[in-house]
């Protein structure tokens, strides 16, 4: 594909495979979580996550989502114990979502999409840095959580009021203080499965950490999400918006349940 991957009908998910053949592989994500297909692990412990806010850097438009960047020196910010061994720290949040309220999470439940899913990305510790980590089978864990309409987040909105600053791809602006725990459910139940990087390069590197319990989001702040661009300044203007990628092939994967 001569031009860079993306959602448009010429770049976007059913052609990354062309230049990142690893699309087609077995262990792909997104997933359609069936319920009644998980099998509840009684050994599944709770997640441990820990986050300082001071690590918080910098917010940004990367021209496929916008995401929230956090120093990863120390391990002063971490995801342990869930159906993870060892030290995953934090790298940056991010989120999908779609052009209208009926579609935009990238996993789904017994079909049912969400307007949009929140993405907590950490790296594993046994490794040293993220990018060695996303090459290794258990080097990156992700919790999702998936948004649904309803009251605003006033801790979403904190995230929102940068987005004047980064309305084109390349925009990025400082971002500090803000705790990425105040955007999770209060019940910490989740799914689990081996999967994948869910944009290029679709690395099979994923723990994915899915939370049962959807956080709020009203209308009017999924408005502001696809206020943002695409495109970079200096360009036709393209709304960022349906930068999913929809479910892909479970191919024989169990998905397990931290919950009865
Ligand atoms: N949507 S997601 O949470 O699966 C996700 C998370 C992180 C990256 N990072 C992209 C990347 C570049 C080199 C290695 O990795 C891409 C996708
Ligand atoms: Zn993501």
């Amino acid at each position: 594909m001569a031009h860079a991957w993306g959602y448009a009908a010429n770049n976007g998910p059913d052609k990354w495979v062309s230049n990142f053949p690893i699309a087609d592989g077995p262990r792909q994500s997104p997933i359609d979580i069936l319920p009644g297909g998980a099998s509840y692990d009684s050994g599944l412990k709770p997640l441990r996550l820990k986050y300082d806010p001071s690590n918080c850097l910098e917010i940004l438009n990367n021209g496929h989502s916008f995401q929230v960047t956090f120093a990863d020196d120390s391990d002063s910010s971490t995801l342990k114990e869930g159906p993870i061994s060892g030290v995953y720290r934090l790298k940056q949040f991010h989120f999908h979502w779609g052009a209208s309220n009926d579609k935009g999470s990238e996993h789904t439940v017994a079909g049912t999409k969400y307007p949009a899913e929140l993405h907590l990305v950490h790296w594993n510790t046994k490794y040293p840095s993220f990018g060695e980590a996303a090459s290794k089978p258990d080097g990156l864990a992700v919790v999702g959580v998936f948004l649904k309409i309803g009251d605003a987040n006033a801790s979403l909105q904190k995230v929102l009021d940068a987005f004047n600053d980064i309305r084109a791809k390349g925009k990025q602006t400082s971002f500090a203080d803000f705790d990425p725990s105040t955007l999770l459910p209060g019940c910490l139940d989740y799914w689990t499965y081996d999967g994948s990087l869910t944009t290029p390069p679709l690395l099979e590197s994923v723990t994915w950490i899915v939370c049962k319990e959807p956080i709020s989001v009203s209308c009017e702040q999924m408005a502001k999400f696809r206020s943002l661009l695409f495109s970079a300044e200096g360009e036709p203007e393209c709304c960022m918006v349906d930068n999913y990628r929809p479910p892909q092939p479970l191919k024989g994967r169990s998905v397990r349940a931290s919950f009865q």
